[in-house]
């Protein structure tokens, strides 16, 4: 019995996200929430003829505890997105509390759950949802993601216009660090097959995939960033979890974890010395810093530096939290 939750539900991510999770049929039970419109794509989602028996809950009378209870896989994507000029981290003040009070709700009603962090700052937001579990005694590292599967999907994607692949998502790209600018480290020297990139092209590739939610916000002009894009990517990386939570084994997709909570963490965490980040796999932390190329090395060097203060802001939220 999988009972999936979307919190953030009627959102731009929210409601294509809540689609996917719909028509999967590996999903018997989906519970929506949101603070607004959850009752409508309630039950628009309701006419569709699949298998999980879809509920919808705004906030009072415990909508976010009825939604909650018995879940075993929690999406979050609640929040505010960027408008053009924005940094994510420019997103912390309005969504550090919006994570910490769901995952509180979490903490409390469904502990047990699979959460998988979407809202932004993911470097920050995923430190505090790990805090707020902490502080309940209920922290199992194993259980918490941020979403980086956008950054794989971009990459797959993008290095297309080189390979000329007629399915992007043959080739498999391992994208490490975490999710913002300089923190995306995508290892197109791991490529699987092999690809090939012109020297004069790595480059720019590499920022385009670091760089690629300001291509959305650019474009959408102040509407708001990537919404059908990272359904489609958080649709992927819940599925991946689905399966494995069925027994599925050898599933990796790149997820920024708590590092020394998983298996083969702690040796990445030591190399790098951040205790969060994204390795190249959700099940099992593969060590694959010691195949990089030099340029991504260097590339991992500027990337660790921007994670530590991300990580410490986040964690000093939930310990020293701002007056109200
Ligand atoms: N991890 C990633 O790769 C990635 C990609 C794209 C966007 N994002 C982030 O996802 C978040 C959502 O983006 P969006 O475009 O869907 O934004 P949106 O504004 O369209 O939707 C956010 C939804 O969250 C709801 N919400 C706000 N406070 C809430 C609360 N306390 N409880 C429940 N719901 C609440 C809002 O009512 C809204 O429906 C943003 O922070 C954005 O930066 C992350
Ligand atoms: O760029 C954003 O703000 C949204 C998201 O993190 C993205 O990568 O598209």
């Amino acid at each position: 019995m999988v009972k999936a939750v979307v919190l953030g539900a009627a959102g731009g991510i929210g409601q294509p996200l809540s689609l996917l999770l719909k028509a999967c049929p590996l999903v018997d039970e989906l519970s929506l929430y949101d603070v607004v419109n959850t009752p409508g794509v309630t039950a628009d989602l309701s006419h569709i003829s699949s298998i999980a028996k879809i509920t919808g809950y705004l906030s009072p009378d415990d909508g976010l505890k009825k939604a909650l209870t018995g879940a075993n896989v929690v999406v979050i994507p609640a929040g505010i997105p960027r408008k053009p000029g924005m940094t994510r981290d420019d997103l912390f003040k309005i969504n550090a509390g919006i994570v910490r009070d769901l995952v509180q709700g979490i903490a409390e009603n469904c502990p047990k759950a699979f959460i998988l962090v979407i809202s932004n700052p993911v470097n920050s937001t995923v430190p505090i949802a790990a805090e707020v579990m902490k502080k309940a005694g209920k922290f199992d590292p194993k259980r918490l993601f941020g979403v980086t599967t956008l950054d794989v999907v971009r990459a797959e994607t993008f290095v297309q216009d080189i390979t000329g692949e007629k399915d992007p998502s043959k080739t498999v790209i391992p994208v490490i660090g975490g999710h913002s600018g300089e923190t995306i480290v995508p290892l197109f020297s791991l490529a699987k097959p092999k690809v090939n990139i012109p020297a004069d092209k790595l480059a720019p590739l590499i920022k385009r995939v670091q760089f690629g939610g300001d291509e959305v916000v650019e474009a959408k002009g102040g509407a708001g960033s990537a919404t059908l894009s990272m359904a489609y990517a958080g649709f992927r990386f819940a599925e991946k979890i689905i399966k494995a939570m069925k027994g599925e084994k050898g599933i990796v997709e790149p997820t920024y974890v708590y590092l020394p909570g998983v298996n083969g963490g702690d040796v990445v965490a030591k190399e790098n010395g951040v205790d969060y980040f994204s390795p190249s796999g959700a099940e099992k932390a593969n060590n694959i810093l010691s195949e990089l190329d030099d340029n991504e090395k260097e590339l991992l060097e500027v990337c660790v530096k921007g994670l530590k203060g991300n990580i410490e802001k986040g964690v000093d939220f939930v310990h020293n939290p701002p007056p109200k």
